[in-house]
């Protein structure tokens, strides 16, 4: 398999002595290209630094990045990296332009790849204003300037961090329907970070899953939905110790287990053990990243307490 991006114990540390923080602390990171990939994590888990080490705007303190195999943070590597990116930061100013004069500017930077055709089709559909001051743009259609832009330079990879900031229902569900329909056409990579996790799930085929800066989870998201699961049982239970079980909470009179591995393994230990499976349901994406997220947290403070 290709890889539109990759990173390998990648650390990004700011500030010094006591005021240090680890923004990105030992990630490795595997998107493939022609997929959808899908950055999640909370507040400060380290998204926007990953991905400006990505655009070589951010130098990695150690560990290694690479887009097409080539280093960002490294002249004349960086230049052939910015040739193949569109990108849309996560703050979308971009004062004294209005739309017009931005995708005019983008068009001139990508002669090559540079669809006009692409280019008036987000316009239309995503309602940008054109002609209005970058000032006076409501914060809905400075993103969707700033998405049109690198939507139509047609990149091999498009870095959208963010990209839903301000955007109203519909604006959101044209542009995920954007997205599928012509940045994946033709084998293109999209890797974008963001906290609307219902949407993501609609479209992203690859998930990684962020916190303080790691990875919790990383794959396919077919693999990833098919590996969790929610079961509520009564009768004699399993110790909550088994290795699969990511949760679990004492109802009235049942037991809900989350389980993050092989849950029909764990459902036929049940039931040869007496139990009798009163529930049994995948879980969404949004109910996997809260469960791994409180999951990691919880094991810190243990860690914090036993130290
Ligand atoms: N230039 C900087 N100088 C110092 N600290 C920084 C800098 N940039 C980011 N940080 C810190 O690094 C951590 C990770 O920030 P980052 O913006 O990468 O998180 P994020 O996952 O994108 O967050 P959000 O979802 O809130 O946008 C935060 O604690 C942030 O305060």
């Amino acid at each position: 398999m290709s890889y539109a991006l990759q990173t390998d114990s990648l650390v990004k540390t700011y500030g010094l002595g006591s005021k240090r923080i680890r923004a990105v602390d030992g990630l490795s990171l595997n998107v493939p290209e022609g997929s959808i990939y899908g950055l999640l994590g909370r507040n400060s888990s380290g998204k926007t630094t990953t991905i400006r080490m990505a655009m070589g705007l951010a130098q990695p303190t150690s560990g290694s990045i690479r887009v097409f195999g080539l280093n960002p943070s490294r002249d004349p590597e960086r230049v052939r990296v910015l040739e193949q990116v569109g990108y849309v930061p996560e703050d979308k100013m971009l004062a004294g332009l209005t739309p017009r004069k931005l995708l005019e500017l983008n068009r001139s930077f990508y002669p090559g790849t540079w669809s006009d055709d692409l280019a008036r089709k987000v316009v239309r559909r995503l309602e940008l204003p054109l002609d209005t001051s970058f000032m006076k743009l409501s914060l809905g259609n400075k993103t969707k300037s700033a998405l049109a832009a690198a939507i139509a330079q047609r990149s091999r990879l498009l870095i959208l961090d963010e990209p839903t900031t301000g955007l109203d229902p519909i604006a959101l569900d044209e542009l995920l329907r954007l997205l599928v329909e012509d940045c994946t056409a033709e084998g293109r990579t999209i890797f974008l970070s963001t906290h609307q996790l219902a949407e993501i799930e609609q479209i992203a085929d690859h998930i990684g899953i962020m916190d303080r800066g790691r990875i919790l989870l990383e794959g396919p998201l077919d693999d990833i939905r098919a590996s969790f699961r929610r079961i509520i049982v009564t009768g004699a239970a399993l110790p909550a110790t088994h290795p699969g079980i990511l949760s679990t909470k004492r109802l009235a009179h049942a037991t809900q287990y989350v389980l993050q591995q092989e849950p029909e393994r764990f459902t036929q230990e049940l039931t040869s053990n007496g139990a009798t499976v009163l529930e049994s349901c995948p879980l969404s994406l949004n109910e996997i990243f809260i469960e791994l997220c409180r999951t990691a947290e919880e094991e810190d403070e243990d860690e914090g307490a036993a130290a």
